[in-house]
């Protein structure tokens, strides 16, 4: 099946959220220690690569990532190209028809696996409103972040919380024309957290599964 991979990869130098836990992968045990096996170990922050928030993540009582339903990844999305805007507004979005993408994401701006961006442009709470009111369930964006790293409210996080939007971050859209996909993108099952690693493809609508 041909598919386009939009996941970040982890590298051990990769971009990390300021003062947050650096990306690790090491081989603990190698083919030649063991006589059989290499055996590899990794440290990481949830939010280092390709993630999907938990609303637990900017909610208390929020759900955690094992809780959210696997569907709000899999399914028609559209990819749109906003990197020519600061602030991505209700009227930059109009001209979009999101009647079948229930699945929005943004290539906010070219990425680097290895650059922390320190600004990228920003949906306003007006355009998520916008996009809700459209039956848009899912937002993924290329930044580290829905908000200003700098941000403490995250504001953004709440307008998508209060309309029970999903949120995924650092995805890797350099290389996809803007257009409608089938995405697939799931969290690892991991009990009790704010947020997990995903591998998120794309395939085209008409792709053949086989
Ligand atoms: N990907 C994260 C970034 C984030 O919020 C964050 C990550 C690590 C440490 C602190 C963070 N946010 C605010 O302090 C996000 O959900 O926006
Ligand atoms: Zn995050
Ligand atoms: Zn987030």
């Amino acid at each position: 099946m041909h598919y386009i991979d939009i996941t970040m990869p982890l590298i051990n130098e990769g971009a990390v959220w300021p003062g947050d836990t650096p990306f690790h992968f090491k081989l603990s045990a190698t083919m030649k220690e063991t006589n059989a096996v290499n055996i590899g170990e990794m440290s990481l922050s949830l939010h280092n690569g390709t993630h999907m928030d938990a609303p637990f993540h900017y909610d208390e009582h929020g759900a955690t990532i094992d809780q959210v339903n696997l569907s709000i990844g899999i399914g028609r999305c559209q990819i749109i190209d906003v990197t020519h805007l600061e602030k991505v507004t209700e009227s930059d979005l109009k001209c979009f028809d999101f009647n079948n993408t229930p699945r929005v994401l943004f290539h906010m701006l070219d990425r680097a696996p290895t650059i922390f961006p320190e600004q990228f442009p920003l949906l306003t709470e007006d355009a998520v409103n916008y996009l809700s009111k459209q039956g848009v369930k899912l937002i993924g964006t290329d930044a580290p972040s829905v908000d200003e790293v700098t941000s403490k409210t995250l504001p953004i996080h709440q307008a998508l919380h209060a309309s029970n939007m999903t949120i995924i971050e650092n995805l890797f859209l350099n290389h996809v024309a803007p257009g409608v996909y089938w995405l697939y993108a799931v969290p690892l099952k991991i009990i009790g957290a704010d947020a997990s690693p995903i591998r998120a493809i794309l395939t085209p609508l008409d792709g053949e599964v086989y």
